[in-house]
């Protein structure tokens, strides 16, 4: 068995437990009553990670006073906070709002389809397995415009590259709220500083990358180092913290950022990164 299968374990053993329950017929179909025996799990076999009930419940106060169409979630792991905010969302309207939940760990991946699945959500959430940059990309040329709310929990030193794809791809945009895990972390500094930063001071930093720039070679470590992509400097955001301190492993704040504009610019933005 290689390593990294190792690590995945108690998630396979999650997923066995789950299908072997006694109480999985009565439970099928009942998002809550999948998210009860991932608890159990929790509580009588092996810890997993899971949003602590206290940011679970911001979180879900957020979806029900946005109401977003397009609601992204990065890193799902397997699938309980799809499942638990999945259900968030009113019936009656799913059928013309769309959950993504991406996760680069197939295994995980998996496993977060098959519990979404018994949830009954599978028709409503889609898990999109493998590269980050891959299925953001993915999703832009199935003609994603905007994205309305994000989930940001994944690796923290993927949140900065990974926003300017999105900023690049113009699927963040003004009106974007996004919802960041941990923000005091020290690993989401660079994410909390870009998104303060001045639209003048971001448009100098990609000015100064770009300029002079015979060989294109901003264009070339984009492709090679992800942190260094342009993302669009045009973009404000304003940003708050909610006390998101809890019982469980994630403790920290959560952060919510919200892209309130964008200022003009004489040449367009390229989407090519
Ligand atoms: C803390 S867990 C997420 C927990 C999950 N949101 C929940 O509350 O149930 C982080 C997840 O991010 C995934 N991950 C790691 N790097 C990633 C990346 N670059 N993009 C998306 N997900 C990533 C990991 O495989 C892991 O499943």
């Amino acid at each position: 068995m290689s390593s990294q299968a190792g690590h995945e374990l108690r998630e396979l053993e999650l997923k066995d437990f789950i299908l072997s329950h006694p109480s999985l017929e009565t439970l099928r179909g009942s998002p809550q009553g999948i998210l009860s025996l991932i608890d159990e799990f929790e509580r009588t076999r092996k810890g997993l990670l899971k949003p602590s009930s206290h940011k679970a419940r911001i979180i879900r106060d957020l979806i029900a006073a946005l109401r977003p169409t397009v609601m992204i979630e990065m890193g799902g792991y397997v699938g309980y906070s799809a499942i638990l905010f999945g259900d968030a969302f009113p019936r009656e309207t799913m059928d013309n709002m769309h959950f993504f939940s991406l996760e680069p760990n197939h295994c995980f991946a998996d496993i977060a389809k098959c519990l979404i699945d018994l949830a009954g959500l599978s028709s409503f959430v889609e898990v999109m397995a493998g590269p980050t940059d891959a299925s953001i990309r993915r999703l832009f040329s199935l003609g994603l415009k905007k994205v309305d709310f994000m989930l940001v929990g994944h690796d923290k030193l993927a949140y900065t590259p990974s926003l300017k794809l999105f900023e690049n791809l113009r699927m963040v945009s003004p009106g974007t709220v996004i919802v960041v895990d941990n923000a005091t972390f020290s690993g989401n500094k660079p994410y909390m500083k870009y998104v303060r930063t001045s639209v003048e001071e971001k448009r100098e930093v990609v000015k100064r990358r770009e300029s002079p720039d015979i060989f294109n070679m901003s264009k070339i470590l984009a492709t090679i180092d992800p942190e260094v992509r342009p993302g669009n400097p045009n973009l404000n955001y304003e940003t708050w913290s909610m006390d998101g301190t809890g019982p469980a492993w994630n403790m920290g704040l959560v952060e919510v950022v919200e892209c309130i504009g964008e200022e003009e610019t004489s040449s367009p933005m390229s989407t090519s990164v």
